[in-house]
This record gives C-alpha cells, structure tokens and sequence, in this order.
C-alpha cells in the first residue's frame, strides 16, 4: 500500500472524487508494475493515478518505470510529481495505457475527450499492449447517451465550416464548435485543432464502431472520443464478495458441467417445500443434535432420493447461496458454511452427523462463515475477486456492518444488496432509486432492495 501524496485527505474529498481517487489508486496497485512502460491518459481521474504513481515511485517501489504523457497536462503533472518521462519517439511500444473516460457502456466502448484531449490518448492507446480505463460509478452506462450527451470530434481548423454545415444532414443531432471559457473563441486542442460535440439524437441504437468509421472518412475530421478495445474489467473495485440468503434450502447440479460455465441443476426446494414422512424425520433427527423438519436439507434430499426424483447426473448439492458462489467461481469442489450446514438439520461442530455414503449426491465440505473459497472469479468485471463462503440470512445482517467495503448480496425471497458508505454519501443521479439509511453517527446504509433471487443472480453474473 502506498500513501498518497500532496492532495485532499479522504475525509476532505468529496463522495466523487473519494470514488476516482479509488479507482486510479486500485489501478495504479493493479496494474503498474516495476519497469513498465505506461501510456498515462489525461483528465481529473488520472490526477490521481499520478498521485499515486508519485508515491509509488518515490518510495521505489516501481524501478524503471517510464511514463508516456497523452497531453500537455498530463506532461506537466508528472514532471512536476520527479517521474521519469518520456515520448512516442524514443519509447513507440508501451506495455500498458491507463486513461479516464467520460461515459463507458455496457460493451466497454467509451466516450473521451470532454477535456478536449483524444487524439493523443488514442494514439498513446494504440500504442500499448493493454488498455485500462478508470472512472467512477457515474460515467457507466447501459448506452452511451445516458450519461453524457455528445461525442467530441476533434477536427482541422480549415474544414470546421463545412463541417457544422454538413455533418447535421447526415447524422442528425446537433453539431457545436466547443468554445472556450476564459478566451475569445474556440477551444484549441494540443494538436493546434479544434472540437466539435456531436450531441447525438437518443431516441436511436447505435453501431458505434460504423459511426466512428463514417465520421473519420470525413476530410477535416481528425478522429472521434469514442474509444475501443478498453480492457474488461480492470478499473473495478470489488476485490470481495459476499453472498447470503435464505436457509434451509437445497439445489442440486452437475458438478463437471458447472465448471465449464453450464448450468445443468435441479429446481430449488426452498425451506417450503412440504413433502417428507415422518419415518424420514424421525431417522434424521436420531442423529441429532438438531429436530429436522420438513423443508430442511437433509430431509429433502431424503425423500428425492427415497423417490427416485433425483437425475443422475446432479452429483453435487448445496443452498442456491452455494450454487451462486460455485457458479461464479467455476468451482467443482462444494465448501457450506457452518450455519447452511446446521439449517439442513444434520450437522454439528463442523461435520455431518449422518452416516457417509448415506446420500447419492456429494455432500458439501462444512467450512467457518468467513473462509474463502479456494478459486477466485475467472473473468468478468468482478475477475480476481475472493468470494466467501456463502452466509445464512442471519449473519447477512451483521457481516456488512462489521466489515468496511463488503456488499452482501442477499438471495432470498426478497433479496437486497447492502452496504455502509460514509454520512455524507450521496447516490450519483444514476442511482437515485437506491435507499440511503441511517446506521450510527459515521456510516450510512446504502440499500438496493426489491430484487428476488433469480433477477439478482441474472444481474450479477451478467457483468
Ligand atoms: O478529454 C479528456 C479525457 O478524455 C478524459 O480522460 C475524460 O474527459 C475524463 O476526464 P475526468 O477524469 O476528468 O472525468
């Protein structure tokens, strides 16, 4: 961990630049590495990768680094922050470039240049084996648009006329010469160019990458803010998960098909399900500790043995909590918490309690709430990402609390994500719709509620 440097504390920052402050500094730890050659992008969020790279560099944790400016201001931050700096001619190849954005959307496909910088960041991007983008929540969307509503152009001082004459007629919307704010005139680019913001009509879907070819065979457009190729993922921030629902269920899958990616499982029997004889009952509960009732696990799992409903290949079983956190991490090998395990009704101090082999389906590995499992999230946005050991419902309500920067996400009958965010945290326009609640005099509880189960794992798995 490296300690920032010269700017605001973070009790001094604001909710947003606390949120690009994290994520440059999660990228900056991430990704830079001792002797990497890096493209760094421009605006206010690489400030603080440059933060962060100054702390780094001066504590010499990063020997050899080399640093490729993507504007004259990015130039000047790093110069003044004492990091080696260098250029396209004496540095053309770069192992990784990290720049901000001002909306990315659900395919990653980016809008830059509300800073008026874009051709170089395109060029530096171009230049590097990887691309990572950090930015907050507020610059993600489902399409571009939602955020923010143009799309700069950077173009040729000569042709600019022709072009806000022309381009309207063929990409509708409206065309702008983006002026500047303490000057007379039109904003000038580091390339002595000017910017035109397309604020493009939203009532339409897009083929962003046609659109960027048409509007660079233009004469007099030197390119677009739209970016490509950004890499999935990286700027994330979630290096944890936490799952939690409903006990006493059980769920029932293909253990060699679920690390492939596929799903091949039973229907989930909640705690409701009614259907099992006494006999069965009184057998389970003989090998106590626990009184076993219908609906719990292990009786469940009794009767659709008994009756022959259970499909062959389903060798594995656990609560929809585990199927979840087996799914996401791919995993063959089934881990229970302690308190799943003991609302199945057969389990005491860790073990099983009844006899092995007892049951056609491998029964799940009891593990401490709190264990990690083995394998981490193989890719999407959440990719590296430890995830425990899935939690009963009870402890839902308290995990969060007692651990900072921990969501749980609750897959119940009414499932909810919840987590605590300082006093003076205020959602983003984007997620008005979400609940901040009081919880003690430093921390909030931001609460995203009304999901059920099957929506909240749809949505999860989907990013
Ligand atoms: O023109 C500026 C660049 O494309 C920036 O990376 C982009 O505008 C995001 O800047 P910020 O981090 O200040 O929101």
């Amino acid at each position: 961990m490296v300690s920032m440097p010269k700017s605001a504390t973070s009790e001094q920052r604001s909710p947003l630049e606390q949120a690009k402050h994290v994520a440059a500094f999660t990228a900056g730890e991430k990704l830079v590495k001792p002797g990497c050659r890096l493209g760094v992008g421009s605006g206010s969020t690489v400030k603080y990768l440059v933060d962060f790279l100054e702390g780094a560099f001066k504590a010499n944790h990063l020997p050899g680094l080399i640093c490729v400016p993507t504007s004259f201001m990015t130039k000047r931050w790093l110069l003044n922050a004492g990091l080696p700096v260098s250029d396209l001619d004496a540095t053309p190849e770069l192992d990784i470039c990290i720049d901000g954005a001002d909306e990315v959307d659900a395919n990653f496909t980016l809008i830059k240049g509300g800073g008026g910088c874009l051709v170089q960041e395109k060029i530096v991007q171009s230049a590097s084996k990887s691309f990572y983008v950090i930015a907050d929540s507020s610059k993600k969307s489902r399409a571009l648009g939602e955020n923010y509503s143009s799309i700069p152009i950077e173009v040729l001082p000569f042709g600019v006329q022709p072009l806000l004459q022309t381009l309207p007629e063929k990409f509708g919307g409206d065309f702008r010469l983006r002026m500047a704010m303490k000057r007379v005139g039109p904003v000038i680019t580091d390339n002595n160019c000017y910017i035109i913001d397309w604020e493009f009509p939203k009532d339409r879907e897009y083929d962003w990458t046609t659109i960027h070819k048409d509007l660079s065979l233009i004469p007099g457009v030197v390119d677009t803010g739209l970016f490509f190729n950004c890499v999935n993922g990286c700027g994330e921030n979630i290096s944890k998960i936490a799952i939690a629902g409903q006990m006493h269920g059980i769920v029932f899958w293909e253990s060699d098909a679920l690390e492939k990616g596929d799903l091949n499982c039973s229907k989930l029997y909640t705690w409701q399900f009614p259907k099992c004889s006494e006999r069965i009952l009184e057998k389970l509960t003989s090998y106590g500790p626990i009184t076993v009732f219908p609906g719990y696990g292990c009786a469940t799992l009794s009767y659709l043995q008994e009756n022959r409903l259970l499909d062959a290949k389903w060798n594995s079983c656990g609560t929809i909590m585990d199927l979840f956190a087996t799914l996401l991490t791919r995993s063959s090998f089934v881990l229970i918490g302690a308190q799943n395990a003991n609302s199945w009704g057969c389990a005491r101090d860790g073990e099983w309690t009844i006899p092995k082999n007892q049951f056609s389906v491998k029964m799940p590995q009891i593990v401490l709430d709190g264990t990690f499992l083995t394998k981490t999230v193989p890719k999407g946005s959440f990719s590296n990402a430890k995830v425990l050991v899935p939690f009963g419902d009870l402890q839902t309500a308290i995990y969060p609390f007692i651990k900072d920067h921990t969501a749980v996400l609750n897959i119940g009958t009414a499932a909810q994500i919840c987590c605590l965010v300082p006093n003076d945290y205020r959602p983003s326009k984007e997620f008005e719709y979400l609940r901040v609640d009081p919880f003690n005099k430093d921390r909030k509880l931001l609460l995203a509620a009304g999901l059920n189960g099957g929506t909240s794992l749809n949505t999860f798995l989907s990013v």
